[in-house]
């Protein structure tokens, strides 16, 4: 089947709009011309590549069928540089490792005071410091705010520049409370709340986090390019 340009112009749109709405920030590849009407064709449902299990059930829970994919559990290499171009080098990898359509996510958590340090490094941090040691880093400042910050990337194939959905959520860095289940969950207060998205019931932090901010954007995205998936999405 021969595969159309993307409908770009409608999602920009509602990408601006949400913008506004929301401070959640969308960038796309540099837009080809405006769309003929065509519809893009994707041989399969996207993959959503991830080695982080809880990051997955947090994606099932807030796409709810929304958008049909399938994932695949893997590890792919942590990479250095800005948030943006590190998300999108992982879709470049992970579209050859699929040889097909994928979605990946990193994930950020960003300390004013240090510029947004440790930002993409936190995996690492939180590994060989864990939450107090997060948190005695900040001691030597003031200002405790933070950001968590999920940036998606979608690459439709091996050979497709990937667009970027970015979602934000400000809060601050607290000593930690709650199940320790998920990352830096204990220690992240959002702004407006008194629990840390570890207290929160999960369908809270689902309505009001930084994925969920970023998948909103996916979705709206999906919507607008109403892609056409030759086997209906069934794998
Ligand atoms: O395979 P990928 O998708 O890369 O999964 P990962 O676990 O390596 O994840 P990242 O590279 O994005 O690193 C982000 C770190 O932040 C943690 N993390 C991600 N989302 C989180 C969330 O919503 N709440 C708390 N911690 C989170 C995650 O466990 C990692 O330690
Ligand atoms: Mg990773």
């Amino acid at each position: 089947m021969k595969e159309g340009p993307f409908v770009y112009t409608e999602w920009e749109t509602a990408a601006r709009r949400e913008n506004t709405a929301s401070s959640v920030a969308a960038k796309s590849a540099p837009l080809p011309p405006p769309s003929s009407g065509m519809m893009r064709v994707l041989s399969r449902p996207v993959t959503f590549v991830t080695g982080n299990a809880k990051k997955l059930e947090e994606v099932r829970a807030i796409l709810d069928n929304s958008i049909p994919f399938e994932s695949l559990k893997l590890d792919l290499p942590e990479l250095q540089g800005e948030p943006e171009e590190i998300s999108k080098e992982k879709a470049r990898i992970a579209a050859v490792k699929v040889n097909g359509p994928v979605l990946v996510e990193d994930t950020c958590l960003c300390f004013n005071a240090l510029n947004g340090l440790p930002g993409p490094y936190i995996k690492w941090f939180l590994q060989k410091t864990g939450h107090e040691g997060l948190n005695n880093i900040l001691m030597a400042y003031e200002d405790k705010t933070a950001y968590a910050m999920c940036i998606f990337s979608l690459a439709l194939g091996p050979t497709e520049e990937p667009i970027t959905f970015i979602g934000k959520t400000q809060g601050k860095i607290v000593h930690p409370r709650g199940p320790a289940d998920f990352g830096w969950d204990p220690i992240f207060q959002p702004d407006g709340y008194d629990q840390t998205y570890a207290e929160m019931p999960k369908e809270e932090k689902n309505k009001i986090s930084h994925r969920s901010k970023a998948l909103a954007m996916v979705k709206s995205h999906f919507a607008a390019a109403a892609y056409v998936f030759q086997n209906d999405g069934l794998v």
